[in-house]
């Protein structure tokens, strides 16, 4: 294989132009792109673009999310090529390359998310498929709109905390506790294939499981997880998804604040950064359309513990939705 002289690899025109080779440049030399993939203005068109969304307007408690793409990109330098765990080269078996931000007005939040909306459809003219890091919750509304614009109704498979799926927040309807009612209203998810996991803490009432039920949503408890095993979790996801295609959204507060100390609403008695990659590695042969990883909030991290997992996350996803070939390439 030829080196190119900014040390990425590529064996011809039409393989995939992988991340920055670390054995010609070190990791934690240069500008990180996600992975240190290439930028998507560096190749003709992506299978996946990798976009970050630094908005955290919508959040409820502690802000700061606005800063999660950047420490995500940053913790994501050390990734490597080959994914044992799933048997696949992510950047090798598709194109994967690192769109920037999208622009989203922090001062108001409906601008916001019309200009998150008409970024992701227009990202759509140039890659397949976009894995977001946000941001907090908020972005999976408009992210929902643009990937239904595309898909009709899509299952979405939401690991959480908590539900969002609650009504308004001092009367506002658009925040990152209320972006699931939204798009449950609106049409967006399929009411019959979509699930929350990892759902755990205290609620506002009784009646939110009730609403959650009724908006379109089956439970995965953290819970369930700890008493029944991953296994049994993963079973009942693939039951409840099926073969509709399939929207994951990955709040990064799912994990136990062990995990991931670094987001804004954090609850105890969470997921194991194992269990939820484990879960990952189980939804390959879906249907995946989109997915985003949000709520990474920087100012409560410590030694990337937040960011680490993070870009794991988004790692088994990407590889998750790699096409599986005779080929096997890097
Ligand atoms: N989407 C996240 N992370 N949190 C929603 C929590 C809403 C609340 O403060 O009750
Ligand atoms: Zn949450
Ligand atoms: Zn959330």
């Amino acid at each position: 294989m030829q080196p190119s002289p900014n040390g990425t690899s590529s064996e011809s025109d039409a393989a995939p132009r992988g991340p920055v080779d670390a054995s010609l440049v070190p990791r934690f030399a240069g500008i990180a792109t996600f992975a240190r993939l290439p930028r998507l203005d560096e190749v003709d068109h992506a299978d996946i673009a990798v976009v970050g969304i630094p908005f955290d307007s919508g959040v409820s408690y502690r802000p700061g999310a606005r800063f999660g793409p950047a420490h995500v990109r940053e913790a994501s330098r050390l990734l490597r090529p080959y994914n044992p765990a799933q048997d696949v080269f992510p950047f090798g078996a598709q194109q994967v390359a690192d769109a920037g931000d999208l622009v989203a007005n922090p001062f108001d939040i409906s601008a916001a998310v019309a200009e998150i909306e008409t970024g992701a459809r227009e990202l759509g003219a140039r890659a397949d498929r976009l894995v977001v890091i946000g941001g907090d919750h908020t972005v999976a509304l408009p992210l929902l709109r643009a990937i239904h614009a595309q898909h009709g109704p899509v299952a979405v498979l939401h690991f959480d905390a908590h539900l969002d799926t609650w009504d308004t927040y001092f009367g506002a309807p658009t925040t990152h506790g209320t972006p699931f009612r939204r798009a449950s209203e609106e049409g967006l998810i399929d009411l019959t294939a979509s699930m929350h996991v990892g759902i755990r803490g205290p609620l506002y009432d009784k009646g939110d499981l009730e609403d959650d039920a009724r908006l379109g949503f089956a439970i995965v408890t953290s819970e369930f997880v700890e008493e029944n095993g991953v296994a049994a979790a993963v079973d009942r996801i693939r039951a409840r998804v099926g073969t509709a295609p399939l929207y994951i959204s990955i709040d990064i507060d799912v994990l136990d604040p062990a995990h991931a100390p670094g987001t804004g609403t954090p609850e105890a008695g969470g997921l194991t950064s194992r269990e939820l990659l484990r879960m990952l590695r189980a939804l390959t042969d879906l249907r995946i359309v989109g997915a985003d990883v949000v709520e990474v909030a920087p100012a409560y991290d410590h030694a990337q513990l937040t960011a680490v997992a993070a870009s794991h996350v988004v790692y088994e996803l990407l590889s998750a939705m790699a096409p599986r070939g005779a080929e096997e390439t890097r």
